[in-house]
């Protein structure tokens, strides 16, 4: 009798945990579909996604590479002029229509001020806050406002010689590194090129990466730009759990930051004794004293005045190198990897380069001549066009927002995002999208492309403060590069294919790196008269 009786309650037991675990999961699942149906709800269409991780693992390149699972998504979907995607649970809306894009980031940009932005105060790298691309608000527009004047084409033009000096050794890397049959990987040697650029004209130290010396600053700072399986576990539980995350004092910075800042900081303490470089620190040191009157105005719309912090200029410098080192170079691989392929155009732009050079006294290429070289910046659009670096642009509603002609709202902390990859390869805005013509980009046409579907820097207020920079650092490299060599693809290696690589960056595969360089010293002369 009095087994029975605990049978029958062992069985009661059973039967009660069993029914709770049923409830409680139906209750998660019917949490996660009601979440995940946010944009269904509403009318909106919504790219295919998987349960409980919506779109994550796409845009982190988990299952495929993020930029071609976007395109095979934005063909099927292009008329709509947005689609509703999952951050995991939380809803987010991408703009797929040119003139909703510029609504967005230009014209209703006090609605979308922010990126995604890490809060790391109170942590050992709060020199993050501090950062262009992460500041928000009134904070981002008090350290913009104090940066652009350090990137007019006056300061550029100042800055030339520090960029020529290392395209010089560029060229001497290059040369000394092709082995036998002339064959090269140029990926290595750009790196170390724009890595010595921006050491350079960031705060002037002169890593010498590509004489080979000063290896552990470029271990460093490409140990930045790369994500490793701890970093990713941290990147996605701060999407997740970002207030968790801040509470546990979780750093999302890899320990190379804290080298970094301490490389700046020595070379500020050395700036209040040593020579002026003209370089962006000098700038922002500069501007610092030239606004220290300022300090604790603010202007009419909120945001501060004056008095740049030291820990604000240590950040820009550090940001330079995240922003700048990996972008450019990779822009200069895939340029190179389109001209090898590509010998017609590189004839045409050697013969243009070479028409400039001839007109001048010393024979070499001035800031001038880079700055007016049409079909130089023709074959750099294109190859930006192809390749954006950055294959998506990202944006976080700051006040409640509703989409021009629509029912839609975009509450505020809601992100949005752009699809850049897709935009330049819609043949509705660059017929035959996918061969290089860089004639699109010269002045008879370039005119002709819609604003808002031509994106590599980005758009409105927050986008690249660096692009005159970049292009000057572009432009002559590959002016340098295709006066001094003659390019061609080593045999088997004809399809220029990318990388897969986690986050957002476009990087060409190291297989369709390997390039023959040959010297044109008789090749120039062909091409001028092919001209
Ligand atoms: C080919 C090279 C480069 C490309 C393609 C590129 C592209 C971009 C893009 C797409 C953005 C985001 C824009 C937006 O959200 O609308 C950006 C932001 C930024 N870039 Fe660049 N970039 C390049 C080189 C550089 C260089 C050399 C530097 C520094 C010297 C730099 C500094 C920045 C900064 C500071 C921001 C943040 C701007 C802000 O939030 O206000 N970039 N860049």
């Amino acid at each position: 009798m009095c087994e029975m009786l605990v049978s029958v309650c062992l069985i009661d037991m059973w039967w009660f945990v069993v029914t709770v675990l049923v409830v409680l999961l139906t209750a998660l699942i019917l949490h996660v579909w009601r979440k995940q149906h946010y944009w269904q709800r509403r009318g909106v269409p919504v790219l295919p996604y998987l349960p409980l991780v919506g779109h994550t693992m796409y845009n982190l390149n988990v299952f495929k590479v993020g930029h071609l699972w976007r395109y095979e998504e934005y063909l099927k979907s292009r008329e709509e002029r947005y689609v509703g995607t999952y951050d995991y649970l939380t809803p987010s809306l991408s703009i797929q229509d040119p003139q909703l894009i510029v609504s967005i980031c230009i014209k209703d940009f006090d609605h979308f001020v922010d990126r995604r932005n890490m809060d790391m105060t109170g942590t050992d790298t709060e020199v993050m806050n501090d950062i262009l691309t992460n500041a928000t608000g009134n904070h981002w527009k008090h350290i913009r406002n104090q940066l652009t004047p350090t990137f007019t084409s006056g300061k550029m033009k100042d800055m030339f010689h520090l960029v020529q000096e290392q395209s010089n050794t560029l060229m001497s890397s290059l040369r000394q590194r092709r082995d036998a049959n002339f064959l090269v990987d140029v990926k290595e040697s750009f790196n170390s090129f724009t890595m010595d650029v921006i050491a350079s004209c960031a705060f002037g130290l002169e890593t010498n990466t590509l004489r080979g010396e000063n290896k552990e600053f470029i271990e460093k700072a490409a140990d930045m730009s790369k994500i490793t399986f701890k970093q990713m576990v941290k990147f996605i539980s701060f999407v997740l759990f970002p207030k968790l995350v801040k509470f546990l004092r979780i750093s999302l910075a890899s320990p190379s930051l804290i080298y970094m800042e301490k490389v700046v900081r020595d070379a500020m303490d050395a700036r209040t004794k040593g020579v002026r470089r003209g370089d962006f620190l000098d700038l922002l040191l500069d501007a610092r004293e030239s606004t220290k009157e300022q300090e604790g105005e603010v202007d009419p719309k909120g945001a501060k005045k004056g008095g740049l912090k030291d820990s604000t200029i240590v950040a820009q410098c550090v940001l330079f190198i995240l922003a700048g080192y990996d972008t450019t170079a990779n822009t200069l691989c895939f340029a190179a990897a389109l001209l090898a392929r590509n010998p017609q155009c590189q004839a045409r732009l050697r013969a243009e380069v070479a028409a400039r050079i001839e007109r001048n006294e010393g024979g070499k290429l001035t800031y001038q001549d880079v700055m007016e070289c049409k079909y130089l910046d023709a074959v750099l659009s294109e190859t930006l066009r192809m390749y954006p670096p950055a294959h998506l642009l990202e944006r976080k509603c700051t006040k409640d927002y509703s989409v021009p002609d629509s029912d839609v709202k975009i509450p505020q902390g809601m992100f949005v995002t752009v699809p850049v990859y897709s935009l330049h390869r819609d043949e509705r805005y660059f017929p035959d999208p996918d061969t290089f013509l860089p004639d699109r980009f010269m002045p008879a046409t370039k005119n002709d492309i819609p604003s808002g579907v031509y994106l590599p820097f980005g758009i409105g207020p927050r986008m690249c403060i660096a692009e005159r920079f970049a292009r000057m650092e572009a432009r002559l490299a590959l002016a340098d590069l295709i006066m001094n060599f003659d390019l061609s693809v080593e045999p088997g290696s004809e399809e220029l294919k990318v990388a897969k690589a986690a986050l957002s960056i476009l990087r060409p595969d190291p297989a369709s790196l390997n390039l023959i360089l040959r010297d044109t010293a008789s090749s120039v002369a062909g091409a001028t008269g092919a001209a």
